[in-house]
């Protein structure tokens, strides 16, 4: 008989049902009530309840969780320093969408050698969460993936639908379902209107194919995710994180009937990918706000312990400790200036949680 399945498939080995590893790195009591926490304060922020700043702040991805935890240290600290005008939360990405190829991030390949131990990246995750969860910190990632969020999702605070997948239904999909505060990133081309139609997608009840935590496919009833916003990054045409853009983009929201909150992400296409450029694109955000504009609900920053980023592939041992292998970031020493300035700033402006 000719062979007409498999064609193309090198292998296909299972993955332990999500309640496996659930139960192999527990949430503790403790952690389940600050990621409950956590979220609220992000809805809160979302609903203009709370009038702090959102700050979603980290590496572009974590690869070397050791350098990931110093980095969260001093975040965690940076954060109580100034959490009465903004509420920082760790970017701590795994899944990195690429444009072609390339490394996909820690929970596909998590030994950094094509090796692609998902079981071992899926269970580093976790640990890493938790470890940065206990440190105080609010957790942000990216969900790519769409049967991920059953291994890890109860220790994310917030989360985000990126630029490449904003118009897919299947993440959509995935979204309504979700349990946490949830930002869609505007295309690479800069279409606003794709983010628009993705949280009106998103905050409506949806049923789809997905799997269950114990790792058995099912179809899926959502009821709908009541907490989307959308994320401006700028695009094929350049930046979209200027007043005339916010102003765009809201009167958008509005028209279609959505609460008109916008996060802006300084990196990305709003920097041209060159990290020397986020920290100016970033005050133009503070300024904004601090100029009295509620809509700006929140910024992102990418930024690690060494600035810019690395080649790679490339051996580990010759890897530079706590720099980039994805986008460009900024470093530590300008992260801490520039977060303590726009606390400052905002505080001036009259901005208190
Ligand atoms: O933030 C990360 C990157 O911009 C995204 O994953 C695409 O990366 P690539 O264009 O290097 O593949
Ligand atoms: C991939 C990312 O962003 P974007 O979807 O905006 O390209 C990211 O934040 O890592």
């Amino acid at each position: 008989m000719a062979q007409v399945t498999d064609l193309h498939i090198s292998s296909n080995i299972p993955l332990p049902a999500p309640a496996l590893l659930l139960s192999e790195v527990e949430r503790s009591r403790k952690q389940a009530e600050f990621m409950a926490e956590s979220r609220q304060h992000i809805r809160n922020i979302l609903n203009g309840e709370d009038h702090r700043l959102l700050l979603i702040c980290g590496p572009c991805s974590i690869h070397d969780t050791e350098a990931g935890i110093e980095y969260a240290k001093k975040l965690a600290q940076l954060a109580e320093e100034v959490k009465h005008q903004i509420y920082i939360v760790m970017r701590v990405y795994f899944e990195k969408p690429r444009t072609t190829t390339g490394w996909k991030g820690l929970i596909m390949d998590p030994k950094l050698d094509g090796s692609d131990n998902i079981p071992e990246g899926l269970r580093q995750a976790r640990l890493f969460l938790r470890e940065v969860i206990d440190l105080g910190l609010p957790t942000a990632t990216e969900l790519l993936d769409p049967i991920t969020p059953q291994y890890i999702a109860d220790l994310i605070s917030w989360s985000a639908i990126g630029a490449r997948t904003t118009e897919s239904q299947t993440h959509r999909q995935m979204a309504s379902g979700l349990s946490m505060p949830l930002g869609f990133k505007n295309t690479t081309t800069g279409d606003l209107v794709a983010a628009v139609n993705a949280i009106k997608a998103a905050t409506q009840p949806q049923t789809f194919l997905g799997v269950s935590e114990q790792g058995v496919a099912s179809a899926v009833t959502t009821s709908g995710n009541p907490d989307c916003h959308i994320i401006l990054r700028g695009g094929d045409n350049g930046p979209n994180y200027g007043a005339d853009d916010v102003a765009v983009t809201t009167a958008l929201l509005e028209k279609h009937g959505l609460q008109p909150s916008v996060m802006i992400d300084a990196s990305h296409a709003n920097c041209g990918k060159q990290q020397e450029k986020m920290p100016a694109v970033f005050r133009e955000i503070v300024r904004q706000r601090a100029a009295g504009n509620q809509q700006v609900i929140g910024a992102m920053l990418e930024s690690n312990l060494v600035a810019g980023n690395q080649k790679f592939p490339r051996p580990i041992e010759e890897l530079t400790y706590g720099q980039s292998i994805t986008d460009q970031c900024i470093d530590w020493e300008t992260t801490e200036i520039l977060v303590r300035n726009s606390a400052e700033q905002l505080k001036a402006a009259g901005v208190a949680g």
